[in-house]
């Protein structure tokens, strides 16, 4: 035993961790202890369980897939042996940013796991880039987690509150604070936001993210190196990617994740921009190019002032983006991405729901 023994619930486990594990521990023949997982690396990933952060071995069951490898984030059940701990389980996941390349589906990389929010950070420093932001968020609403967006390095912007708002109207459902990690101005708003459950960190470089990080966790999480051993039984390891925070709740913070981007079905997208789904549905033809035809809700929209091209151009884009994704991956999706045409009715609903203050996608 380390001397480190920590609690489970500074790591983010809940009665739904908890149910997840006595499932597992019940069938597993190997006696299980609960863990969960932060840096992943080559076949061994280090798992934070009572007993402190360790190096760990992966031995899934047979059949197990690329997918159902341990990621950032998973909670596991952990086998103490002599010779070291060995993953025998990964529990089922609540929610996943998955990176889906173009190719076979089995391609699909699981990027964090077991996510309530995603917080996608965005500097004020420099001119904003609002579909920058609809990327992110698109990125957010897919892994079925709710967005949070971070307007950092407010004490360099020339108008911070006009910019809350511009981002905003962009970002419908979706809190949009404004911090600056110099000046401490918001990190008490973000740190409440985040003080339960399990927050991944994303956005683009420079965007503040470590500043954030080690404001949050009050501590230099960061800049702290790694202390390695031989590899065989624990060692003392920094939390950099799953990160306690002072104020309570779990962050996720990978290189992966920071430079994620865009993937798959576009569900993302509807989330992202539930006015231009709302639009688009209400066409006089259901085949419309929204160009030039008669009846054409969005270029109305967009005539009247109801809608913002740049809004516009960009759903566009990453409507394209992730219909030719989907189609890539996988041909069954082919269907599906037609099928979402029927489906889009969802947005309009969400949005009456976000009109009468209830949640959206409850
Ligand atoms: N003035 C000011 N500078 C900040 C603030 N937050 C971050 N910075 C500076 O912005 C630069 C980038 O910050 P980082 O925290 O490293 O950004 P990052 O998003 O982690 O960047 P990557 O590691 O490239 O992803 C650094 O020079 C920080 O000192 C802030 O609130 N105010
Ligand atoms: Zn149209």
């Amino acid at each position: 035993m380390s001397a480190t023994s920590i609690d489970l619930a500074s790591l983010g486990w809940d009665e739904a961790a908890a149910a997840a594990f006595d499932d597992a521990a019940r069938q597993s023949p190997f006696a299980l202890v609960p863990g969960r997982v932060g840096r992943v690396d080559r076949g061994r990933v280090t798992v934070h369980s009572a007993d402190g952060p360790g190096v760990a071995l992966v031995r899934l069951p047979a059949g197990s897939e690329r997918v159902d490898q341990p990621t950032t984030g998973d909670w596991v059940g952990l086998e103490r042996q002599d010779d070291g701990d060995v993953v025998r389980r990964v529990l089922p996941r609540r929610s996943a940013i998955v990176r889906r390349v173009a190719g076979q589906r089995s391609d699909a990389q699981v990027m964090a796991a077991n996510l309530d929010q995603v917080l996608v950070a965005i500097s004020l420093e420099t001119t904003l880039k609002l579909s920058a932001v609809e990327r992110y968020l698109v990125v957010a609403w897919e892994s079925g987690a709710r967005p949070l967006v971070v307007l950092t390095k407010a004490d360099l912007a020339y108008d911070p509150e006009s910019a809350r708002d511009e981002v905003a109207a962009t970002a419908p459902g979706v809190p949009v604070l404004v911090t600056s990690a110099e000046t401490g101005e918001g990190m008490g708003v973000v740190a409440a936001a985040l003080a339960t459950g399990t927050t991944a960190l994303v956005g683009p470089s420079g965007a503040g993210k470590s500043s954030l990080v080690n404001a949050l966790a009050g501590r230099e999480v960061q800049a702290v190196a790694d202390t390695r051993q031989d590899g065989k039984g624990r060692h003392t390891t920094t939390a950099r990617e799953l990160v306690p925070l002072a104020g309570g709740g779990v962050l996720v913070d990978t290189p992966g994740l920071r430079s994620i981007g865009l993937h798959e079905d576009g569900e993302g997208v509807w989330r992202t921009f539930p006015d231009v789904e709302e639009l688009v549905v209400r066409c006089r033809f259901t085949d419309c190019s929204h160009e030039c035809e008669p009846g054409c809700a969005v270029q109305e929209a967009i005539a009247h002032g109801r809608l913002d091209g740049r809004r516009w151009a960009s759903w566009q884009k990453l409507q394209r983006e992730a219909e030719w994704i989907a189609t890539r991956a996988d041909p069954v999706a082919r269907a599906a991405a037609r099928k979402r045409w029927a489906a889009t009715g969802r947005a309009g609903r969400a949005r009456a729901a976000l009109k009468h203050g209830r949640d959206p996608f409850a």
